[in-house]
This record gives C-alpha cells, sequence and structure tokens, in this order.
C-alpha cells in the first residue's frame, strides 16, 4: 500500500544561495520543493544595505530557470555601523523580511558581524518598534569557551541580556543545536522562534568524529551530543509553533571542505523533503510535518503560507545525487547515512 501526505508548499527560513555560479547551481536544488527562503546576506562582500538587498534579489531571480517559481525574502547583514533609516526603510518597502546578527568570527563569512553589542542598540530599538525580526547566529566566540558551550553561553551572556534590554524585539534563534536553545524558546511565550536544520535531526558529534573525521558532517553550530539531538528532534517533531524548518543548506565545494581547514556547513536543499518525511515517520510524528515545514515559520514571520501544495508518497527507496555539479567544482549532498523512502512528487 503506497502512503501519500499531502502538505502546503514548505518554505526554508535560513538559507545560503551564495552568488554567481554556485547561486546557478543550488538556486534550483531549493526552488525545486520551497516556495521561499530567508536568503542568509553572508556574502563577501556582507549584504549590509537596502540597495545591496534589492541587487542581491534581483541576482537570485534571474538566476531562477524558466518555468520555476520561488520568492527570495531578503536580509540584511546586521553590522556595527548599520544605519537604523536604512533599515527601516528596506523594511516599508517590502525588501527586507529581516535582519541577521553574526557575532563577529563567529561563522563562515562573519568578519564584518557585530563585537560591541552596544553599537547595534539604536538598529535594535528600531526593529523592535517596527516588528523586524532579527535572526540571530547564537555562539559566542570567546577563545576560552569551548566549542561544544557556545550556544549554552551564548544564551546566557548576550541573548538573554538584548531580549530583555529591548521588549518587543521579535527573535529567530537560528540553527539551534542544543537543549538549552529549545528550553530557551520554550521558557518564552512571545517575540521568539527558532528554526531547526535537516542534518541536526539527524547527527549528532559521533557522526563527525567516529571512525574518521567527516568534513561533510562538520557544520556550525557544530552538531552536539545525542541527548541534545533527541531534544531537536522533540521541538521539531512536537507541532509547538515556535519551532520551524531553516535548512540552513550551506554550500561549500569539495575542494573547500576537504582540506586541512575545511570550511563548515552542510549541503541539505537536494534532499531535505525527504529526509524530514524519514524523521518524522521514525518520532510517529508524519502530522506535524506541515506545521513544522510550511505553517510555523510563516506564522512567525506574519506571511500567508503558501497556497499550493506538495505531495510525499512512501515507496521503494528514493536515491538522490551524491553530488551536484557547480562550475565551481562539486557539492556534495547531505547524507544521512539511512536509506529515505520518501519522495517528493
Ligand atoms: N552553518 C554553517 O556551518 N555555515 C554557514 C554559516 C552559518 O549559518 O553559520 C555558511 O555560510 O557556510
Ligand atoms: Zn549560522
Ligand atoms: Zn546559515
Amino acid at each position: 500500500m503506497t502512503q501519500s501526505l499531502v502538505i502546503r508548499r514548505p518554505d526554508d527560513w535560513h538559507l545560503h544561495l551564495r552568488d554567481g555560479a554556485m547561486l546557478d547551481a543550488v538556486l534550483p536544488e531549493t526552488a525545486r520543493h520551497f516556495g521561499r527562503a530567508i536568503i542568509m546576506p553572508n556574502l563577501v562582500p556582507p549584504v549590509v544595505t537596502g540597495d545591496q538587498a534589492a541587487a542581491y534579489r534581483d541576482r537570485i531571480l534571474a538566476a531562477l530557470p524558466e518555468g520555476m517559481a520561488f520568492e527570495p525574502l531578503m536580509t540584511l547583514y546586521l553590522t556595527e555601523s548599520t544605519d537604523p533609516a536604512d533599515v527601516a526603510a528596506a523594511h516599508a518597502s517590502g525588501l527586507i523580511k529581516a535582519v541577521k546578527l553574526y557575532p563577529a568570527g563567529a561563522t563562515t563569512n562573519s568578519s564584518s558581524g557585530v563585537s560591541h553589542f552596544d553599537k547595534v542598540r539604536p538598529v535594535l530599538e528600531k526593529m523592535a518598534e517596527i516588528g523586524l525580526p532579527l535572526c540571530v547566529h547564537g555562539e559566542v566566540t570567546d577563545a576560552d569557551i569551548d566549542i561544544f558551550d557556545r550556544e549554552a553561553v551564548f544564551i546566557d551572556r548576550v541573548l538573554d541580556p538584548i531580549r530583555k534590554s529591548t521588549p518587543g524585539l521579535r527573535v529567530v534563534m537560528e540553527h539551534i543545536t542544543t537543549a538549552n536553545g529549545v528550553d530557551y524558546v520554550k521558557s518564552n511565550e512571545t517575540d521568539l522562534g527558532a528554526t531547526i536544520t535537516t542534518h541536526h535531526l539527524i547527527i549528532n558529534r559521533n557522526h563527525i568524529l567516529v571512525g574518521g573525521i567527516k568534513p561533510h558532517y562538520y557544520c556550525l553550530p557544530v552538531a552536539k551530543r545525542e541527548e541534545h539531538r533527541l531534544a531537536l528532534v522533540t521541538a521539531a517533531t512536537s507541532g509547538d509553533a515556535r519551532f520551524f524548518l531553516g535548512t540552513d543548506s550551506a554550500p561549500h565545494t569539495d575542494a573547500n571542505k576537504e582540506m586541512a581547514c575545511g570550511c563548515a556547513g552542510c549541503f541539505t536543499a537536494t534532499n531535505t523533503m525527504s529526509l524530514l518525511a524519514e524523521v518524522f515517520e521514525r518520532a510517529d510524528a508524519l502530522d506535524n510535518l506541515e506545521g513544522f515545514a510550511s505553517r510555523n515559520g510563516p506564522g512567525f514571520y506574519r506571511l500567508p503560507v503558501n497556497e499550493d501544495t506538495i505531495t510525499l508518497t512512501k515507496g521503494d527507496a528514493v536515491t538522490y545525487p551524491s553530488k551536484i555539479d557547480t562550475a565551481d567544482g562539486p557539492v556534495t549532498v547531505f547524507d544521512a547515512g539511512f536509506p529515505l523512502h520518501w519522495r517528493v512528487d
């Protein structure tokens, strides 16, 4: 008996599309299944102003293959010299849907991020006033903080103080990886949501390190202990509307991953919906997949749910290419390490 699941078309609330040849290669992978995505601004140089975001949106739309529909939801990269008036204008025109906070040095292309949080206070206050969400890469960068503790310490030392001193600021904790992140979201009734990636629902830190180092499982925040992965699965599959899908699909060429100092990022755009169906089925929560992938994100961002649907069908094992080709070189598609049975029709 074939089993089918019809859900509203999903969106991706945290996506890296890059630019140029990489954009051309990865955009169809997302647009095939997803209606919209929050587009991360960590290009080189970063997308800092409204004008840069408008130009980037035009490049994305120009790269979209004929016949595909996709709406990029643009963001600005917060720097210590971001102008609150530029942010407000880009929001008022409908161009941007969020501003992204990278602590300086926390992750790929974050050197222009924030070191002194006092300096961005006027922007955060403006955002609270106009209801524009702040998307946060939540890790401290202090050399003396263990990499596995950086998310939990960020919540205590940075995020909670920012939220307390900026009432009304709407925050998305991006790509949470810990039970601490789940608990912090759950302890707040309003103004706080979190994205969870596909890969953090599947791998723990053993997958990266046991039996040889696996660069294609290395991303930031780095995957944690199994108990944290289980907390993420419980949150994602629970139906709690504060948790929604942000794949953080982050393409890097194999050459840049498989090296002595490999880049952080997992590329999941191609097979995310099959992976998620498997995860939700194993959690006996297929009924909540639509909420996580298609409804909770628009709910937080105060946008309508997509009008059309996708159909997931369970059958014989479904395979995806192990790599996609780009003009810069191959990019490895995330491998769950278990067979997938749900295909997207
Ligand atoms: N997640 C990652 O490991 N990498 C992202 C940056 C980010 O989202 O932190 C990237 O841009 O490659
Ligand atoms: Zn990040
Ligand atoms: Zn990211």
